[in-house]
């Protein structure tokens, strides 16, 4: 069953028509589908059940607390990179044991709260982070259980911005490092090493950077083991990619095959951090379009959603589909369109020269493959409103995020009292001068 589908000449999400949606929540609007939610989750996890493993769903490709829950009830781990989403897995019922920690930049006070709250495990990206969280981990009187990120120096084949395992990448520990480093993590009272994580990247549509990278671990893995450390965790990152136009991504039975091929006889525990994969095709951004506005040399179809809401298109010229949610006839002519939204940068653009059936003011779209890295890399740019998030069960909704209210732009305290804007509150939000006195 596909659940974003059209019925009776309507774009439906499961059995609900957006227009029905868009008229209760207003446009625009992030909708999710829990059915595909839990369709990609079962078939990944069916895909790894084989193998020593857990999944920690990468919150940063959507961090909508009913989508973490959706994974987190099906048995789910998480991978964090923040207090604030190690906060919204608990929140969302991920237990603490089945969460990790990655990142290349995490303060003290991170490490503290991860270490206090029993994670499952840190990744560790360079040795002033290790010693940092031994120092902190003493401090409590604790054992950090880390795995070292290692920087395999492999061409993911993605996008420039999204690819995490060159050596030019910031993510890492170097390959003729990582020996030298596992040995000081092992010798470190706060630290308990017990193995190797890596991500070379996201949007991979191509197995072979992962065999190369696998190889890499296994090889690192055995070095390792020959000096008599102990190595019995694999992280290996997440990063496949989903089709947004016409991409083969490789089917997850692949990805395990490759898995085995290269780490599967080292006796590991692994881990996968799936993001993009989990919920990439399980959500749209449903807009209204303002205006047809004919231009000289192109013609402009105007909605209400932006770059604020999604910056994808501005910021990787990535492709999104975009369909009329009222079904076109079939004999509909096709016209070429740049589909904007209406903030002040030209690169406020989703859509470039793209064929579209005819189109009018009032009508509804839906911006395809919005449920990773959309709602989640959404800004307030312009003073725009962010956009509410819907979770669609079959014939139901419920608003997972609401729309907030220009009340929350107009914080009057953010003003401090000599500015004499004159409703300031006297003695709140005095900034650093106010501190100091
Ligand atoms: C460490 C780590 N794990 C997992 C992911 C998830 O990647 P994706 O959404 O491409 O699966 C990312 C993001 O690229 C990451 O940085
Ligand atoms: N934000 C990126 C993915 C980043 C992955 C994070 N390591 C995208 O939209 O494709």
């Amino acid at each position: 069953m596909s659940v974003f589908a059209y019925r009776q000449g309507e774009l439906h999400a499961e059995a609900l028509p957006l227009s029905r949606l868009a008229a209760e929540v207003g446009t625009p609007f992030f909708c999710y589908s829990h059915a595909a939610l839990a369709s990609a989750y079962d078939e990944f996890s069916a895909a790894v059940a084989g193998l020593p493993s857990m999944i920690c769903y990468a919150l940063k490709a959507n961090s909508n607390l009913a989508v973490i829950a959706t994974f987190a009830q099906r048995g789910a781990g998480a991978d964090v990179v923040s207090e604030g989403e190690l906060r919204q897995a608990l929140a969302a019922g991920v237990p603490a044991q089945k969460i990790i920690f990655s990142g290349v930049g995490k303060t003290a006070a991170e490490m503290k709260f991860a270490l206090e709250t029993g994670i499952r495990q840190i990744n560790v990206e360079s040795l002033p982070e290790l010693r940092l969280l031994d120092q902190v981990a003493r401090g409590l009187g604790r054992k950090a259980i880390v795995a070292l990120r290692i920087n395999p120096d492999v061409d993911a084949r993605t996008h420039a911005k999204i690819s995490t395992g060159k050596a030019e990448n910031k993510f890492g520990i170097e390959l003729g490092h990582v020996q030298a480093a596992y040995q000081e993590a092992s010798g470190l009272a706060g630290i308990d090493v017990r193995g190797l994580a890596l991500h070379i990247g996201s949007q991979l549509t191509d197995l072979e950077p992962y065999r190369a990278a696998f190889r890499r671990v296994a090889e690192i893995t055995a070095e390792l083991r020959g000096v008599g450390l102990t190595v019995d965790r694999l992280d290996l990152g997440g990063g496949i990619g989903i089709a947004y136009r016409g991409e083969t991504p490789p089917a997850i039975a692949d990805y395990v095959r490759v898995v085995r091929e290269t780490v599967g006889s080292l006796k590991t525990e692994l881990a996968f951090e799936p993001g993009r994969w989990l919920v990439g095709n399980a959500g749209i951004l449903v807009s209204r379009v303002l205006f047809v506005k004919p231009g000289a040399s192109r013609d402009f179809v105007i909605i209400d959603a932006a770059m604020n809401d999604l910056i994808r298109p501005a910021l990787y010229d990535a492709y999104h589909a975009i369909l009329p949610v009222k079904e076109a006839a079939s004999d509909a002519p096709v016209k070429r369109f740049d589909v904007v939204g209406p903030i002040c940068e030209s690169g406020d653009r989703f859509a470039e020269q793209r064929p579209l059936p005819p189109l009018q003011d009032g009508d509804l779209v839906a911006i395809c493959q919005a449920g990773a890295y959309s709602a989640v890399m959404a800004s307030g740019y312009n003073s725009r409103l962010a956009a509410p998030e819907i979770l669609v069960h079959g014939h139901a909704f419920d608003i997972v995020r609401a729309r907030p209210d220009y009340q929350s732009l107009l914080a009057r305290d953010q003003i401090p009292d000599w500015l004499g804007a004159g409703s300031g509150r006297p003695g709140q939000a005095k900034g650093a001068r106010g501190a100091a006195e």
